[in-house]
């Protein structure tokens, strides 16, 4: 029996969040996933989905000659094989990255990956999911992210940035609103007032082509 993955759709893109926002980008997404942010813009990823070799996945990402690929969900890391796939995937010469909650363990993610570790804010309503053993295992190859809901989630993300130093364990520290949640303009204006060493993102893709699965 092959190794196989429980994938929801591959698709070609640009990369519409992190550092490599605007830059054409495969993106794998892993169905199902253990938490339930309230926000959740990827539900549909939660059930569903084909089980598929990674033979065939890595096939599929080749025939789009990328050279960034982003695995993301769901949760990538509630799948064991996905651990195999990112490391296939970096032997392949692409530029990986990888979306996670930060819920579940990423210390056996190839180093070669960039990991997007999303803290979980309180308007997420999955807080307490955070995995804060992962915060130690950062690097400035990896990125943090906070998605914001409210001035108190502002606030919140602002305490753990201080408390953890995450500007100065991962490259980027990125906030981001939750769409539909908060505008962009007040998050915006918060970071400029406290001069704060973060970037700024805005989904690109949302402003392209709304939510459509598959952009
Ligand atoms: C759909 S999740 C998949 C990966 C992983 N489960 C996670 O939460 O990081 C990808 C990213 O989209 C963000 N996201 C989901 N819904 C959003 C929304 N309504 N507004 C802004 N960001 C959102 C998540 O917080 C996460 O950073
Ligand atoms: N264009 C585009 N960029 C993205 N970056 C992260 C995404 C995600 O759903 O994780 C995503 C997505 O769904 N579409
Ligand atoms: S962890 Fe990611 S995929 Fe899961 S519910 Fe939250 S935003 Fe959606
Ligand atoms: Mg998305």
């Amino acid at each position: 029996m092959q190794d196989t993955l429980r994938i929801t759709e591959v698709f070609y893109s640009l990369q519409g969040e992190t550092r490599t926002a605007g830059l054409p980008t495969v993106f794998v997404r892993l169905t199902g996933c253990p938490l339930r942010c309230q926000y959740c813009d990827s539900a549909y990823a939660f059930s569903g989905g084909t089980l598929r070799t990674l033979d065939d996945i890595l096939e599929q990402v080749a025939s789009y000659r990328p050279r960034y690929v982003c695995v993301t969900g769901g949760e990538p890391l509630a799948q064991p094989n996905a651990i195999p796939l990112l490391k296939q995937l970096c032997d392949a010469g692409y530029e990986v990255s990888l979306e996670t909650s930060g819920a579940l363990d990423i210390s056996a993610v190839d180093p070669r990956v960039s990991r997007v570790v999303d803290l979980k804010t309180p308007g997420s309503k999955e807080a307490h999911r955070n995995r804060y053993e992962n915060i130690e295992l950062l690097t400035p190859n990896d990125q943090v992210k906070f998605v914001i809901c409210s001035r108190e989630d502002y606030d919140w993300a602002v305490s753990k940035l201080i408390q953890y130093g995450l500007d100065q364990r991962a490259g980027e520290v990125l906030l981001s609103p939750s769409h539909h949640d908060l505008s962009a303009r007040d998050l915006a204006d918060w970071v400029v007032a406290d001069n704060l060493p973060v970037r700024l993102q805005l989904q690109l893709h949302k402003y392209l082509w709304n939510d459509e699965p598959g952009r």
